[in-house]
């Protein structure tokens, strides 16, 4: 299956920013960066080195250039690629371009993820004035990731927080530094099951875990960096939060959320 990773985000959020490092991890896989532009000039294929880019240039994917989307992408699908990288405008709106994937494409590839990048910096203010993107763009992401971290207070920081839940109460919001968190409610597994989990989670092999926390039943679990303490209280709701550089893809497999 080729994988399928859209960056979306407002304008001037860091989407190529963010794509640039992405790519840096990814020095083995054939790549393919769909690039969309709303003007007819093109900055940010100029901006990004190294993969196939190509260009859909004068207007969105997600609307006046859906059919060409589509059709560039069940053309690029015929060839021998791993992982195709789409970075709509900072106008698009994410639902319209998931409903733009046919059984042709959905066939050949699976979604990898969906991300939207916030300007922590500059969202509440363009909350305000373009609420209809954000919240769309906002809603439709698996994972939020908050660039301009530096430029904010922790009050303003919070209040983004804030905001961004309440559009989109599942998705996991971190930053670019790559610290972030993932939760689960209601996840089900037996005891036994629980220690093999926790010595796998302070193993390394699912990222950097620095802090989580959690219960099962009448279990409840702390971890700090690779050790974890488990003991016995009263029956709680089962929960669980990991805190860290997170392979999350593969906690959520191991987890099974
Ligand atoms: N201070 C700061 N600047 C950032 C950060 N991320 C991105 N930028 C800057 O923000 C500007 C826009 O970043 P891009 O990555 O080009 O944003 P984009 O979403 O691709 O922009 P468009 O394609 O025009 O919508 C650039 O000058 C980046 O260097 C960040 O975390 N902190």
């Amino acid at each position: 299956m080729i994988k399928i990773d859209i960056v979306s985000g407002f304008l001037g959020a860091g989407k190529t920013t963010y794509i640039n490092n992405m790519l840096k991890e990814l020095r083995d896989e054939k790549i393919v960066l769909i690039e969309n532009e709303f003007g007819d000039v093109s900055i940010d294929a100029d901006l990004i080195k190294g993969v196939r880019i190509e260009e859909i240039s004068s207007g969105c994917i997600c609307c006046v250039l859906k059919e060409n989307f589509t059709t560039t992408l069940e053309e690029l699908i015929e060839h021998d690629i791993d992982r195709i990288i789409i970075e709509p405008t900072g106008i698009s709106t994410l639902s319209q371009i998931l409903s733009s994937f046919t059984q042709k494409i959905s066939a050949r590839c699976q979604i990898n993820s969906i991300i939207t990048i916030v300007d922590a910096k500059n969202f509440l203010d363009q909350m305000e004035t373009f609420g209809g993107f954000f919240t769309d763009q906002i809603t439709n992401a698996r994972d939020i990731y908050l660039s301009k971290m530096d430029r904010v207070d922790e009050e303003t920081l919070s209040e983004v927080r804030r905001s961004i839940t309440q559009l989109n109460s599942t998705a996991v919001i971190e930053d670019m530094s790559g610290i972030s968190a993932i939760s689960f409610i209601g996840y089900q597994m037996s005891p036994d099951r629980l220690k093999e989990v926790l010595d796998s989670l302070v193993s390394g092999r699912y990222g950097r875990i620095l802090r989580g926390k959690g219960f099962l039943g009448n279990h409840t679990f702390n971890i700090v960096n690779d050790e974890y303490e488990l003991a016995t209280r009263e029956e709680r709701e089962n929960k669980l939060t990991l805190i860290g550089n997170l392979d999350k893809e593969k906690i959520r497999e191991l987890i099974g959320g």
